[in-house]
């Protein structure tokens, strides 16, 4: 027997435990010195309860106790909050302001996640207040942490979801429309967003503003832009608050840690003023978020205005270690992030040559990329080249060791990272389709009426199950890595999932089509991070929509 720990768990050993022992200390005091009491929530909470509150931002470890409540470990203490401010403390006027340092646990949400499943989380939550002090108050005191915490550089990214929330409400857009467009927003998926605004369903004024407002950023010059934008059509909602809040950081001294970005709208549903994530330089994921959210306590009963936010420790400690990696060379931390080269997954195989060609016409030096031998990096001025097989270029984007690349819409689908993606570069067209052997129609019918279940071979079990689960119909998956029209032809499988581009393929294993799942071609996408503090990303992805 192995005596490990489950896979996500893990012992903390002395000197890191002291060291997290220390920050927590620093941290309550910074948020203890604000006015804000501790509390501490139960580690166990009715399912129900939990998804009362609004979207959970996590699946959370579920099981059923001997009276066969479901019951669910707490994926995330603000939800926890609301319901105790709406239930026990109901009959007293507030403002309430706490702060707590929880573990919080969190089942894995991705194979390609390498993820921890149980993490501190250290955050505030302030009740009864609003308005843009309240807001600057809750995005001033994250930024206090942060700096008590020594994350070198960090940056802000702050939004507002009224104004598009009004955009699509005064639209007069299909709800279904509606629905995609916060779907495109949610996944921070540029490319769909502008097929959705390019489909007419929503006049041009409508269509270019929804289009353009996850695209602007920086200081106050772009609260004006979006007010350019939307105030033609009434839909300024919020703005004027959100810009006062600006003012008042501003005031504070936090102009450079802050950066209005108006694609910070991941928890729409949730969120109903301003929302905050927090990047450090070289970290693949945010350190924390938060925002205000005035609906969720009516949920539970009572309506007070709330907002709050929640950093994690094991962040904020990765963010000292690759600040004090980056200290060691001349530059600081602020600086480096310039300095250092931008990486790119470029793939290998089929897609590699127009990726070059694409990436050199965007202006980059891609001198050696085309011939690299055994090389897997490749370093020109101000550029890392990262060679990848297509299929991992999603896992190096999402996790931070490459900032942005390039890959199939196939591979994006099939890996579904968290990440940003921004162009569609229109090469690499191929489609996915249902094929079988020329003829076999009536007996692969037969066999699912027979067996109940048919088995398909696929190099992409994910985008495979997700069409049949649609179709409804049962199938047996066979994760196949190559030449995958072998299965039917030796009575492996009796159908396949795979990609046609020409039809030689097909055509020459006398296979035909049954169905047809997905077009694809290829993207440029970047890490969610970098793509928030890192300008060259932006700038390349203008330089590659031109190209
Ligand atoms: N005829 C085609 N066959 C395969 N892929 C194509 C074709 N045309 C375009 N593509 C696109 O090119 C991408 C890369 O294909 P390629 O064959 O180079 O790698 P792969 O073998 O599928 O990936 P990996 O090596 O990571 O398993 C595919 O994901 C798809 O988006
Ligand atoms: O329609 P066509 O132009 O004939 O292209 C389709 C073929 O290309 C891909 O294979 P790939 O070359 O990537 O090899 P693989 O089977 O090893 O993945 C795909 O899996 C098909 O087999």
């Amino acid at each position: 027997m192995n005596f490990v720990t489950p896979a996500g768990f893990r012992d903390v050993l002395s000197d890191e435990a002291r060291m997290r022992e220390d920050m927590t200390r620093r941290v309550q005091q910074c948020f203890d010195e604000r006015g804000y009491v501790p509390i501490e929530t139960p580690t166990l909470e009715v399912m129900d309860v939990l998804q009362a509150g609004g979207r959970m931002p996590a699946a959370p470890f579920k099981f059923f106790d001997s009276q066969g409540d479901l019951l669910a470990m707490r994926p995330d203490v603000t939800l926890q909050v609301a319901r105790m401010c709406a239930t026990r403390l109901k009959g007293q006027p507030g403002p309430f302001r706490f702060r707590y340092t929880q573990r919080v646990f969190r089942e894995a949400e991705s194979e390609m996640q390498a993820a921890a499943r149980e993490m501190t989380q250290m955050g505030i939550e302030c009740i009864g207040e609003e308005g843009p002090a309240a807001d600057a108050e809750m995005v001033g005191l994250l930024a206090e942490a942060l700096r008590t915490c020594n994350v070198g550089g960090f940056k802000l990214a702050i939004g507002t979801v009224g104004v598009l929330r009004a955009l699509l409400e005064r639209s007069g857009a299909p709800e279904a429309w509606k629905e995609s467009v916060l779907q495109a927003y949610h996944s921070s998926n540029f490319v769909d967003l502008e097929v959705l605004c390019a489909d007419g369903t929503v006049g041009s004024a409508f269509a270019d503003a929804v289009l353009s407002l996850p695209r602007i950023r920086g200081g106050k010059e772009a609260i004006a832009e979006v007010r350019s934008i939307v105030s033609p059509l009434g839909c300024v909602d919020g703005l004027d608050a959100f810009e006062q809040t600006y003012d008042l950081l501003v005031r504070e001294g936090l102009a450079e840690s802050i950066v209005v970005d108006f694609s910070v709208m991941s928890s729409f549903d949730y969120y109903t003023g301003i929302v905050v994530e927090a990047y450090a330089p070289g970290l693949g994921a945010p350190l924390g978020s938060g925002g205000r959210y005035d609906n969720m306590l009516a949920a539970y009963g009572q309506s007070r205005p709330a907002a709050g936010f929640a950093f994690s420790l094991e962040q904020v400690m990765a963010a000292q270690t690759v600040g004090a990696e980056n200290a060691g060379s001349a530059a600081s931390v602020s600086a480096s992030r310039i300095e250092r080269p931008l990486r790119i997954a470029v793939p290998k195989g089929s897609l590699n040559a127009d990726t070059i060609a694409a990436l050199s016409a965007a202006g980059l030096d891609t001198t050696g990329l085309d011939n690299p031998g055994r090389q897997l990096i490749i370093s020109n001025p101000g550029v890392d080249y990262i060679i990848v097989r297509p299929t991992d270029a999603p896992a190096f984007v999402a996790l931070g060791a490459a900032d942005c690349g390039i890959c199939g819409k196939d591979s994006l689908l099939e890996a579904d990272p968290d990440v940003v993606e921004l162009v569609d570069l229109k090469f690499g067209a191929c489609r996915f389709v249902v094929a079988e052997p020329a003829g076999a129609g009536p007996s692969v019918e037969d066999h699912y009426r027979r067996l109940g279940s048919i088995r398909v071979a696929t190099k992409y079990p994910n985008i495979t199950s997700a069409y049949y689960a649609k179709a409804g119909m049962q199938v047996e998956i066979v994760k196949l890595h190559g030449n995958i029209e072998l299965a039917p032809l030796t009575g492996m499988a009796e159908r396949i999932v795979d990609i046609t581009a020409t039809g030689t393929t097909l055509r020459e294993n006398n296979l035909s089509i049954v169905d047809e799942v997905l077009a694809s071609t290829a993207r440029f996408f970047a890490n969610a991070c970098a793509f928030r503090i890192d300008a060259r990303i932006v700038e390349l992805t203008k330089a590659l929509q031109g190209s």
